[in-house]
């Protein structure tokens, strides 16, 4: 395996090589005699952990990636848990407020708001359009809890599909990252003279609703293989586009669907921990949740649903489920609230505003704790300790990312609660020897689950992608812990089997698109559970070193 050196031209013309495109092997004489690709890995290795700061470590990936895809990937499998941090959450997030100062050299396709009318043409730019199979689209406008960073949202949509590359094995020339540019509400950038996207604000509603269509319309005429994630689109925005194209074309939100279904699948390991020790029923949880945008939503629907496969009607469903929000607790007589909270208002309290969360967790008794607020440090010792005090086993979840905005800490949890908790972070935490015992957090990350749903929903090549085959995709990680990771006390699998668990995510998820009909490989449906694994598996990439 060899190094590019040199930019690639051809014909006289320099051409751009769009990464993540293989790059073209140097004639004899032009690397070094020695250069024996699985050496030079170990060298790419040693490279990478001579950089001190993170960003530094990403800036290197990002050109390792580039210039030389298998190595990049062969070392991100073999060392998932140091690569993650790095490509993904948490530094992802530096990757993107730095964006524009970091800039060098084109990945992905950036479609503005002055392409209305022609993004069919400028699609058309895309150097690989027949082999595109997944596709995640930003508007920039909610960067994991970092708000409106515009058009420097582009590297959360470069890092979702290296894990789709490296979690699932889907072949790096499918991945087509994209980012929407429709302005920016952030001020900072509008004045940055660097600021790489449009200088002017956020386009009105109704005008990016037409963008919008146009858009989906005409990437389902240029790529007609394509699934799409939404990422990071602001809640109202997120909810809006899932429901106006999710029947009509095959995508999902992995805001509102991704969390929703990693951490019920995360929920259901804790519950029955927690069950366990206090004798509660599973559908007898109390489930607080201290925040309520997308994923709060998305991740309190997919519990219903649970609930309710679970024997409880609709409303008792609901009945579990408490949200507060910036005012306080979330109830119908509060009035005025936001489209997508209503449904989960409650309407068994009409007191004064309760705004204060020890007051709450006194009034709800929740045996979960789930943190989707971006506030950091919001769980604080007196809750962590109330938490405790209610519950044997209390599960608290501070989902928010990166590291910095996460409710508490793992080891904030552990020791307020005596190492009782049940915990998982959107966001990676050391592990920690508490009284002589390793305690492991687990880390509640759609990661786990966008590359193993993508994979299925483009094997099965289904036509839309229903709550059935977000909800077996939920299901599929839960059950796949092995009796190890049980002993751990872990609540997700370890990441570094994150192949293995993308094929049972996968599986699970191609026979629910076939019970839901929406699937349009049909010669899957006669395969048995054993043999469509072995086809799953068949179908990863590997990277050749
Ligand atoms: O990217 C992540 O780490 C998880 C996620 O989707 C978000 O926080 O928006
Ligand atoms: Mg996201």
């Amino acid at each position: 395996m060899t190094i590019v050196l040199t930019p690639y031209w051809s014909n006289g013309v320099q051409k751009l090589r769009m990464a993540p495109q293989p790059p073209p092997k140097p004639a004899h004489g032009l690397t070094p005699p020695a250069l024996d690709g699985s050496i030079h890995a170990l060298r790419c290795l040693a490279q990478l952990r001579s950089k001190d700061k993170n960003i530094e470590k990403y800036i290197y990936l990002t050109q390792l990636k580039d210039a030389d895809p298998d190595i990049f990937y062969k070392l991100c499998l073999e060392n998932m848990a140091e690569f993650t941090p790095l490509i993904y959450t948490p530094t992802v997030g530096d990757a993107c407020i730095q964006f524009s100062q970091n800039y060098r050299r084109p990945e992905g396709l950036f479609i503005s708001y002055k392409d209305k009318g022609k993004i069919g043409s400028v699609l058309k730019n895309w150097p690989r359009i027949n082999e595109a199979r997944i596709s995640v689209v930003t508007d920039g406008s909610r960067i994991l809890g970092l708000g409106d960073l515009g058009v420097n949202g582009m590297p959360i949509s470069i890092g979702k599909l290296s894990l789709y590359i490296a979690g699932a094995g889907i072949r790096p020339s499918s991945t087509v990252p994209i980012c929407l540019d429709l302005g920016t509400n952030n001020e900072k950038f509008l004045e940055d003279p660097l600021y790489l996207g449009l200088r002017q604000k956020r386009v009105s509603e109704a005008e990016m609703t037409e963008f919008m269509d146009e858009f989906m319309h005409e990437m389902s005429v240029l790529f007609p293989k394509l699934l799409i994630q939404f990422e990071d689109f602001a809640t109202e925005k997120a909810f809006l586009y899932l429901e106006r194209f999710r029947e009509k074309y095959p995508l999902f939100n992995d805001d509102i669907q991704g969390t929703g279904a990693v951490v019920l699948s995360g929920f259901l390991n804790a519950a029955k921990l927690s069950s366990a020790a206090s004798g509660l029923l599973m559908t007898a949880h109390r489930i607080l949740f201290f925040g309520a945008g997308s994923a709060g939503v998305g991740v309190a629907m997919q519990l219903m649903s649970f609930f309710t496969l679970q024997g409880l009607s609709v409303q008792e469903a609901r009945e579990r489920i408490w949200f507060v929000d910036s005012q306080g607790m979330v109830y119908t007589a509060r009035g005025r609230l936001a489209e997508h909270k209503k449904y989960f208002a409650r309407n068994d309290y009409n007191g004064e505003p309760m705004t204060d969360l020890l007051d709450i967790l006194d009034y709800v008794k929740p045996t979960a704790l789930l943190g989707l607020s971006t506030i950091s440090g919001a769980f604080s010792t007196e809750v962590l300790q109330t938490m405790a005090a209610l519950n044997p086993r209390p599960i608290v979840f501070p989902l928010s990312n990166p590291v910095r905005l996460s409710e508490c800490s793992f080891e904030d949890a552990v020791v307020n609660t005596q190492g009782k908790v049940l915990f998982a972070s959107g966001s990676p935490f050391p592990e920690i020897d508490f009284d002589g015992k390793m305690l492991y957090p687990g880390q509640g990350n759609n990661m786990y689950i966008f590359p193993g749903l993508g994979m299925g929903a483009i094997l099965s090549r289904a036509s839309s992608v229903t709550d059935s085959m977000v909800e077996a995709s939920s299901l599929g990680l839960a059950n796949s812990l092995t009796p190890e990771e049980h002993a751990m006390g872990l609540l997700y699998p370890q990441v570094e089997r994150i192949r293995e668990i993308s094929v049972a995510i996968a599986t699970s998820v191609i026979r629910a698109a076939q019970k839901a009909g929406v699937d349009r490989s049909p010669d899957l449906r006669s395969m048995s559970d054993a043999d469509l694994a072995t086809f799953v598996a068949s179908k990863m990439w590997q990277p050749q070193v």
